[in-house]
C-alpha cells in the first residue's frame, strides 16, 4: 500500500522516514487563507484539522489516478499563543515580533491531521484529529535572536522556531508529542490509520 504525504514539508517528510516510512510527496498548493476564510468561527484544532484535510483531499484524485491501494496524509501546523493563530513568519520583522511575544512564555503548537484510504482506485474511508503541544520559550539575548533570524530558519516554520533546529537552543522544554511540534504526529497517525483499517508497521520499508 502506498502512504502518499500531501506536504512539502521537509520537516514531516524527514519525521516519518526516520520512523519506517518512505512517502510518495505530493505537495497540494492549498491556498491556506482561503479555506480558513471559508471557515465560520472555528476552534484552533478545527481550524488546523480542516486545513489538514483540504491538502489530503486536494490530492486525492492524482493519488486515485496512480494508486489503487494508498493512504493520503495531509497536516497542518499553527502555534497559539494567547488565542493567536500564527502560521510561518514569512518576513524577519514578523519573526521578530512574534518572538517578542513567545520568549519567556509558552503556546501551543497544534497541528492538524487527515488520512485519507484509497481501495481500489476509490475513497474509502477518513480520519481526522488534531494534537496540541505546549511549548515553554527561552529568552535568546537580542544577538541571539537577531542571528536566529538572519539564518533564515524561524521565516518558514510555524511559529517562528523549530525544536529540531537551530531554534532548539531556546526551547526550554514541551509537553506534548515532539514529532508533532516539528509537524506530523506519530502517535496520533497511528491512531487514525488504523481508524481506516490500516497498521502502521504494515507500512515500515524493510530494515535489511
Ligand atoms: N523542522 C521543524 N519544522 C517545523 C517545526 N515547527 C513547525 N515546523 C514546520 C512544519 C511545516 O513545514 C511548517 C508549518 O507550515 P504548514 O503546516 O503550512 O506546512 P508547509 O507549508 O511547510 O507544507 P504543506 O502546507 O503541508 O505543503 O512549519 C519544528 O519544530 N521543526
Amino acid at each position: 500500500m502506498h502512504f502518499v504525504l500531501a506536504s512539502a514539508s521537509p520537516a514531516r517528510l524527514g519525521v516519518l522516514r526516520a520512523a519506517g516510512i518512505e512517502p510518495s510527496v505530493v505537495v497540494s498548493g492549498v491556498d491556506e487563507d482561503a479555506v480558513a476564510a471559508s471557515l465560520t468561527d472555528p476552534s484552533p484544532s478545527e481550524l488546523v484539522t480542516a486545513l489538514a484535510l483540504a491538502k489530503a483531499e486536494a490530492v486525492l484524485a492524482t493519488v486515485a489516478r496512480t494508486h489503487t491501494e494508498a493512504v493520503v496524509v495531509g497536516c497542518d501546523s499553527m502555534l497559539s499563543i494567547g488565542g493567536e493563530m500564527m502560521g510561518k513568519p514569512g518576513e524577519p520583522e514578523i519573526a521578530q515580533k512574534r518572538w517578542a511575544q513567545m520568549a519567556g512564555g509558552s503556546g501551543e503548537l497544534l497541528t492538524g491531521h487527515a488520512v485519507l484510504r484509497v481501495e481500489n482506485g476509490e475513497r474509502t474511508r477518513q480520519a481526522t484529529g488534531s494534537h496540541a503541544t505546549t511549548v515553554r520559550f527561552g529568552e535568546p539575548s537580542p544577538h541571539e535572536l537577531a542571528a536566529y533570524i538572519a539564518t533564515g530558519e524561524p521565516l518558514a516554520v510555524a511559529g517562528a522556531f523549530t525544536l529540531d533546529g537551530r531554534g532548539g537552543w531556546f526551547v526550554e522544554g514541551i509537553d506534548g508529542d515532539p514529532s508533532s511540534v516539528i509537524g506530523i504526529s506519530l502517535p496520533l497517525t497511528r491512531r487514525l490509520l488504523a481508524e481506516v483499517g490500516v497498521s502502521v508497521v504494515d507500512l515500515w520499508t524493510p530494515t535489511r
